[in-house]
């Protein structure tokens, strides 16, 4: 869906407001409004025949029919509201679940241009909190509470027809006051419930940012001054949360207390009044009296309002702003940084390296191209072409623009102008998310360091062929220089890596990385900076295993490390954004004069 792009000219307009509700929420949410309406209505009537037998007992009379009349309703009442609670609970973890999944899916399809504009621990926040609040917001919240805010007018008509129109007149002008009151108190606190949301979500950022970057903040002696920041900013943020509970537990003192006091009271005098004037009896004064407590429904979520309601409000609209950036073709991203490039196959194989198919006769081609970051052009006019099974190297001052010609090349930023074509697959400026993610298709990646994910050395090379047996595994293992390592680890492929595990070298990795590349067997191999991050022991054993991954593919390698070039049949500078030279590399039978200008 998304096409990271550096030209905010060319972006479409992305839907601002994209709808969460789904349709099983919404049939979820219609389901639990019906039942809060007939508990309401079955309350409303237990209270009238509580009453009218409590008359009949203190008249003399026989309580019998009417009693039975109020357990009844009760016992509807109770049953309607636990099957709302029920379905509108069950409804907010399958949509919690589901809005996760949505917000998630939307981030990776943005792909690493997009992630590099939010700080990760944000994004954590939003996920984990955000997609919790806003789901129990819209099933728990949103239709029960509008259910109780039409509670006390069904009531009111229960009341009119069965008892008596003027009382029900009188307390629906008194009722009319809660509304009010609501959106009073929404305005006066909406600025420390959204306060709040953002404080907790910068806190998240920073813990994250601190524990990622601990040996950096120790190295630098910086940890000491972090931690006392972190933990001012950790009381800053207990205070903004303990306002939002105090203005929460003084709005349920206010409403509670005052408001309940001046409906009961209203509906006193109103019932004794016609008492008084014999248009009613005393069962239906006592009716008159009871249900005035039904009225007091509203009340009830105006506390939840504060706390879950605005909460749930705060997190949506964070949400909504996700989901709606950068779009097919969306909004301008300033595009990946080095240090996230994710070292995998960028995605499923194209139709264009299909086994047995006859490739394109280039492997790269830029004709033209220039990319820009922001307003600044950083690369200008570039034309090259590298053939199947061509190993070029990429050499040049920093800054002047190796890195921005990968972001062309792995698909992470469309051309400003001209085209790039990898393995056939183009992308010229306006081009789609789809022809995006056909030239990540086309090419693996080998980045500055491996993100393992949590699980065995099995699951982190699956993550690039899924249906891949073990001998296909070991097979990739064995070309990326790692079999025999991993065979003499106890478990084997089955061995744990990642934040739980015992953890694999930089070096090994980067051949775990190597490894997924042979698996996912794409034509083009992208290595940016593969070794700058091991010792030479490591490096002497990723550059072996480049050679036997790079055999029969093109291969397009950026790094300062003299070691990692020289398997290349070209060396091309780039300086100031333009091509300025291309040498025969070390390979023999090196392809001099194979393009480049
Ligand atoms: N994601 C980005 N967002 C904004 N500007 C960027 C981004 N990546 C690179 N640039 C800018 O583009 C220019 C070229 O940077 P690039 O990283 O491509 O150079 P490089 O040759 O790879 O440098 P180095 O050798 O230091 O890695 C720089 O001015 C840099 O600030």
């Amino acid at each position: 869906m998304s096409a990271p792009t550096a030209h905010p000219s060319r972006t479409r307009p992305s839907p601002s407001r994209p709808p969460l509700a789904t349709p099983s929420s919404r049939r979820a949410n219609l389901i639990s409004f019906s039942l809060t309406v007939l508990a309401s209505l079955a309350q409303g009537w237990s209270l009238i025949s509580a009453g009218r037998a409590l008359g009949a007992l203190i008249e003399g009379g026989a309580p019998g029919e009417h009693l039975a009349s109020a357990l009844a309703a009760g016992a509807v009442s109770a049953l309607a509201a636990a099957g709302a609670r029920a379905v509108s609970l069950g409804s907010a973890a399958r949509e919690e679940a589901a809005l996760r999944r949505r917000v998630l899916s939307h981030l990776m399809r943005l792909g690493p241009a997009r992630a590099a504009q939010q700080r990760t621990g944000s994004t954590v926040s939003v996920l984990a909190d955000g997609a919790e609040r806003v789901s129990l917001y819209r099933q728990t919240f949103l239709a029960p509470t509008i259910a109780a805010g039409l509670a006390p007018a069904l009531v009111l008509a229960e009341l009119g027809i069965a008892v008596d129109p003027v009382p029900s007149a009188v307390l629906a002008l008194a009722v009319v006051g809660v509304p009010a009151l609501i959106i009073g108190f929404h305005k006066t606190l909406r600025s420390s419930s959204s306060g709040s949301r953002r404080s907790r979500a910068r806190l998240s950022a920073e813990y994250l940012d601190a524990i990622q970057g601990l040996t950096t903040l120790t190295l630098a002696r910086a940890a000491r001054r972090t931690h006392e920041r972190l933990r001012e900013a950790g009381e800053g943020n207990r205070r903004a949360v303990m306002r939002l509970l105090a203005g929460n537990q003084l709005v349920i003192l206010v409403t509670d207390s005052l408001f309940s006091l001046f409906l009961i009271s209203v509906a006193a005098v109103s019932a004794v009044a016609r008492l008084g004037s014999g248009a009613i009896g005393v069962g239906d004064a006592l009716a008159i009296v009871l249900t005035s407590f039904v009225l007091l429904e509203p009340l009830d979520h105006v506390g939840a309002f504060f706390y879950v309601g605005m909460g749930g409000l705060a997190n949506q609209r964070v949400i909504r702003r996700i989901l709606s950036s950068s779009g097919p073709g969306g909004a301008a991203a300033r595009g990946p940084s080095k240090a996230a490039g994710a070292p995998e196959p960028a995605g499923p194989p194209g139709p264009s390296e299909a086994p047995g198919e006859v490739g394109p006769s280039r492997a790269i081609r830029l004709r033209g191209a220039s990319a820009t970051w922001g307003r600044a052009e950083v690369l200008h006019g570039i034309d090259l072409e590298v053939e199947p099974g061509e190993h070029v190297a990429v050499v040049g001052p920093s800054g002047s623009g190796k890195s921005t010609l990968m972001a062309l090349l792995k698909g992470d930023l469309l051309p400003s102008a001209g085209a790039v074509e990898v393995n056939g697959e183009a992308l010229a400026p306006g081009s789609g998310a789809a022809e995006q993610e056909r030239v990540r298709a086309a090419s693996a990646l080998v980045a500055q360091s491996t993100w393992l994910f949590s699980g065995t050395i099995a699951s982190n090379l699956r993550l690039a062929a899924p249906l891949a047996s073990e001998d296909e595994l070991w097979e990739a293992l064995a070309t990326a220089n790692l079999a025999q390592e991993v065979r003499a680890m106890p478990q084997g492929l089955q061995t744990l890596v990642g934040e739980r595990g015992l953890g694999l070298s930089g070096g090994q990795a980067q051949r775990v990385s190597l490894a997924r590349a042979v698996l996912a067997d794409r034509p083009v191999l992208l290595l940016d900076e593969p070794t700058s991050q091991v010792d030479l022991a490591g490096e002497a054993a990723i550059i072996e295993a480049i050679e036997r991954v790079s055999a029969g593919r093109a291969v397009m390698t950026v790094s300062h490390r003299a070691g990692a070039l020289t398997g290349a049949d070209r060396v091309i500078t780039v300086e100031g954004g333009r091509l300025i030279a291309t040498e025969p590399g070390a390979r023999p039978g090196n392809g001099a004069g194979r393009g480049g200008r």
